[in-house]
């Protein structure tokens, strides 16, 4: 199981999610976000990160080719586009500047469900209100859950991971809201209750 802590801001809560054995962290550097990180803040995750585990960036209100240029510069292995801001043409602008770039979608988007249908290497299942710690009804997925490399989010937590994965058998899970104890204010007992409880699972 492939496990993305997102919403890291310190290097410390970075080495906390890796030693536990996490696959991937994420960055959120939207304009809206109680998450969002300073380019300062991103580039300490990422050098706490090197080579053990994919960096992510993760925006919804940013122009996409603008998202890759950061991503870039910042030193990002993936860039994550989430939700209704970006289409295609956004995926395509982005790919011409970074090579490896996540698409981030919700079921009333009704979105491709094909992994790869806009050239991402990852596609991740959400609620509609990413970052809210909001669930949705997983069942939505009978008979039409990805096959591949797609990842479920949305209100998961250490205590409901397992329950998640056994309902729709992702390649992997992603948290954010699930692993702090207030919006924005990550908890590393939860970080490491979450990615034993998803290794687990
Ligand atoms: O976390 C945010 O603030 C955020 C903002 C904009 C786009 C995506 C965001 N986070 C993503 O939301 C899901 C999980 O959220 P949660 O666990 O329900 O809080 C995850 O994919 C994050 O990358």
């Amino acid at each position: 199981m492939y496990v993305k802590i997102c919403g890291l801001r310190t290097a410390d809560h970075a080495q906390t999610a890796i030693e536990a054995g996490a696959h991937a962290v994420g960055v959120v550097m939207n304009r809206t976000s109680a998450r969002r990180a300073s380019d300062d803040e991103a580039r300490a995750v990422i050098e706490a990160s090197r080579g053990s585990a994919d960096t992510v960036l993760v925006v919804n209100d940013m122009p996409a080719e603008h998202a890759a240029r950061t991503a870039r510069r910042l030193g990002f292995d993936v860039l994550q586009l989430h939700g209704r801001a970006y289409g295609e043409q956004d995926f395509a602008a982005a790919l011409e500047v970074v090579p490896r770039v996540w698409r981030a979608t919700s079921l009333d988007l009704d979105p491709p469900l094909e992994v790869g249908a806009w050239g991402e290497e990852v596609l991740l299942l959400d609620a509609p209100k990413p970052g809210s710690g909001e669930r949705w009804d997983l069942s939505d997925l009978a008979d039409r859950a990805p096959d591949g490399t797609w990842m479920v989010a949305g209100g998961l937590s250490p205590a409901n991971v397992r329950e998640a994965v056994d309902a729709v058998r992702p390649w992997g899970v992603d948290v954010s809201s699930g692993v702090e104890t207030a919006p924005g204010e990550k908890s590393s007992e939860l970080i490491r209750a979450f990615v034993e409880a998803a290794l687990r699972a």
